[in-house]
């Protein structure tokens, strides 16, 4: 099988601090110019492409002379926008070499999980595409704190890969690809040319990060090419020191590991209802009701529910969790946290008597509840 980055048309591609950061001394001013005349030229190829770059607190480190990733929430944020500034500039300065604008695009979950700014920086990106401008995105650093943060460029980069619904979601680090250990520490590790996105034996191969500065590691990004796989995107993992790497990509050449979906699609809702990274509470759920909504993908009734944890509205996201502990779904609920408490366990003909009122008989309506696996 050829590389699928060939027949892609719309590509997010990842670039990891690993390898945008000089091993954490400043940005590698070559290692930038020379992806932006790959994605020139993808472009050229009429590819529509968005970039995902991480590397601001290393620059801001740089910048500072700080010598050390500070632990300090506070300096990590002074040193991301410090280091923001350093970063699109040198974007700009290399994509204006090949006469293709840039576009600076800080995203936060919240901006994502909130369906009106989710809908926002959609058609922004969207539109951006078509005016031929390179988004560059990365996490707003300054104002997120650890409770609403991505984590890591990985997870992010597949969030916008399913916002923008991508083909194909490249990973670019500072390995050839996923290994079946980390090289690093096993030299006799071998490197996985081709698998399924979301084979849950990968993540057994995939360790932490490689350096300081890095954030994700590879499981990460071996879940990451799980969360995208759900809106159809295939995900590639490769060096990006690899000479051309993108362009020989897109001429069909094998390089790295390919994770491959085959699975139908989520539709564009069910995939942002997956990809909420937080939940505002949990749904226990007997057994009748998991295997309702894991087998016969029915709504969720409030006769199936045991407990209620958590303090959420009406319409907000919350988790179907077994009673062994098994997050099997997710979906907007219908009753606030303090009225799904008093109708939990009732039969359907039971909600109007015990609320006075019924707005739906399902706690979550099957249209607004995702499967996960
Ligand atoms: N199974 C594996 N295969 C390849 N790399 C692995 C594996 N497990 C852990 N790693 C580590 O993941 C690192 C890449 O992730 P990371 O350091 O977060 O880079 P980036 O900044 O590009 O996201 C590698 O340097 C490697 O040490
Ligand atoms: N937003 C941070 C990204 C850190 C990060 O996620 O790094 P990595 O997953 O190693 O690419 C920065 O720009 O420094």
């Amino acid at each position: 099988m050829n590389s699928v980055l060939q027949s892609a048309r719309r590509i997010v591609i990842k670039v990891g601090s690993a390898i945008v950061t000089n091993d954490g001394r400043g940005l590698d001013h070559t290692a930038l110019a020379n992806w932006s005349y790959q994605i020139a030229q993808l472009m050229a190829m009429g590819k529509e492409v968005v970039l995902v770059s991480s590397g601001a607190v290393a620059e801001g480190m740089q910048r500072l002379g700080w010598e050390q990733r500070p632990s300090s929430i506070h300096e990590l944020q002074a040193a991301a926008a410090v280091g923001q500034m350093g970063l699109v500039h040198a974007y700009e300065t290399s994509f204006r070499a090949h006469q293709i604008g840039t576009a600076q695009v800080l995203l936060t979950h919240d901006d994502l999980a909130d369906r009106t700014r989710y809908l926002n920086a959609l058609s922004t990106l969207r539109t951006l595409l078509s005016l031929k401008i390179v988004p560059i995105i990365n996490e707003n650093d300054t104002v997120v704190t650890d409770e609403i943060r991505f984590g890591d460029n990985d997870t992010l980069g597949a969030l916008v890969t399913n916002l923008i619904e991508a083909d194909v979601f490249v990973i670019l680090t500072d390995q050839s690809g996923l290994y079946t250990a980390d090289p690093r520490v096993d030299k006799t590790a071998t490197l996985v040319s081709e698998a399924q996105a979301g084979d849950i034996n990968l993540e057994k191969m995939a360790g932490g990060a490689g350096t300081g500065i890095s954030r994700g590691g590879m499981l990460t990004k071996i879940l990451a090419a799980k969360r995208a796989a759900r809106s159809g995107a295939h995900t590639i993992i490769a060096s990006g020191r690899e000479a051309n790497v993108l362009l020989r990509l897109a001429q069909g050449e094998r390089i790295g590991t390919q994770l491959i979906t085959t699975s139908t699609p989520l539709s564009a809702r069910k995939t942002w209802l997956a990809d909420h990274l937080q939940v505002r509470g949990k749904l226990i759920i007997d057994n009748g009701a998991a295997l309702a909504i894991s087998n016969e993908g029915k709504s969720l009734l409030p006769i199936g529910v045991t407990a209620i944890e958590g303090d959420f509205a009406r319409g907000e996201v919350v988790a179907c969790v077994t009673t062994e502990g098994k997050v099997i779904a997710r979906g907007l609920v219908n009753y606030a946290a303090n009225e799904a408490c008093k109708i939990i366990g009732l039969a359907t003909n039971q909600i109007e008597t015990t609320l006075g009122y019924i707005d739906d008989v399902e706690l979550i309506h099957r249209d607004n509840l995702v499967r996960l696996n």
